[in-house]
């Protein structure tokens, strides 16, 4: 099995982003969907994202935006990765220059192969628990609702923490798991040590 890459969501400080990047995060998420608790002006991102050394993506979230937000996200911030967690189109998520990702809130009657196969230009797919608010609810969804194969990389998200990634990681085996309230003592505030679980969670599922 591939090694699982880890995304943690939500940052808005920087001694959560040093225990992220030295945790080994593969990528830090910013959220700028302003009614977030853990919502950072493209200012402050700017900063956080400095403190993010190669190879370490910087992932910047976004609902239903207009194109003039993205835009000015991205003359002010160095985002390598668009997450869109809204009702967006394909057309909504395409022509910013860079790859994005595209959430999907998991629940009943969903049929994600259709969806997927709506986002064609899409670099992967995140997998949500269905909540009020778009995101970061700590809720998990029935895993059992995901295909066994998708036209697209898999980033698994909605709920996980250190006690529950292993079994995720076993069960759905994604390209990716994606964490935020999880790592939390409270939204938008991160653990370093929460985080440090996670990330050997998640390796202590390969073995
Ligand atoms: O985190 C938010 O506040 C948020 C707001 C609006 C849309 C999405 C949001 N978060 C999305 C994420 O990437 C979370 O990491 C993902 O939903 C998992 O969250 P959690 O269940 O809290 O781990």
């Amino acid at each position: 099995m591939h090694r699982t890459r880890i995304k943690i969501c939500g940052l808005t400080r920087e001694e959560d982003v040093r225990a992220a990047v030295n945790a080994g995060a593969d990528a830090i998420g910013f959220v700028f969907y302003p009614p977030s608790p853990r919502f950072v002006p493209f200012e402050r991102a700017a900063q956080l994202a400095r403190l993010i050394p190669p190879f370490v993506t910087t992932v910047g979230l976004f609902v239903e935006p207009g194109r003039n937000f993205v835009e000015t996200a991205l003359q002010s911030v160095p985002l390598q990765v668009l997450q869109f967690h809204g009702d967006e189109t394909e057309a909504d998520c395409l022509g910013f220059g860079l790859p994005y990702i595209k959430a999907a809130r998991m629940r009943q009657g969903l049929d994600l192969l259709k969806y997927a196969a709506s986002f064609p230009g899409a670099q992967g797919l995140l997998l949500d628990a269905f909540v009020e608010g778009y995101g970061g609810g700590g809720e998990t969804f029935d895993w059992s609702l995901i295909p066994d194969r998708l036209p697209m990389p898999l980033i698994l998200s909605g709920g996980l923490n250190a006690a529950n990634v292993g079994e995720a990681v076993r069960r759905v085996q994604p390209w990716a798991v994606d964490v935020s309230s999880g790592v939390e003592s409270a939204k938008g505030i991160k653990d370093a040590a929460l985080i440090t679980d996670f990330v050997a969670g998640v390796e202590h599922a390969h073995g």
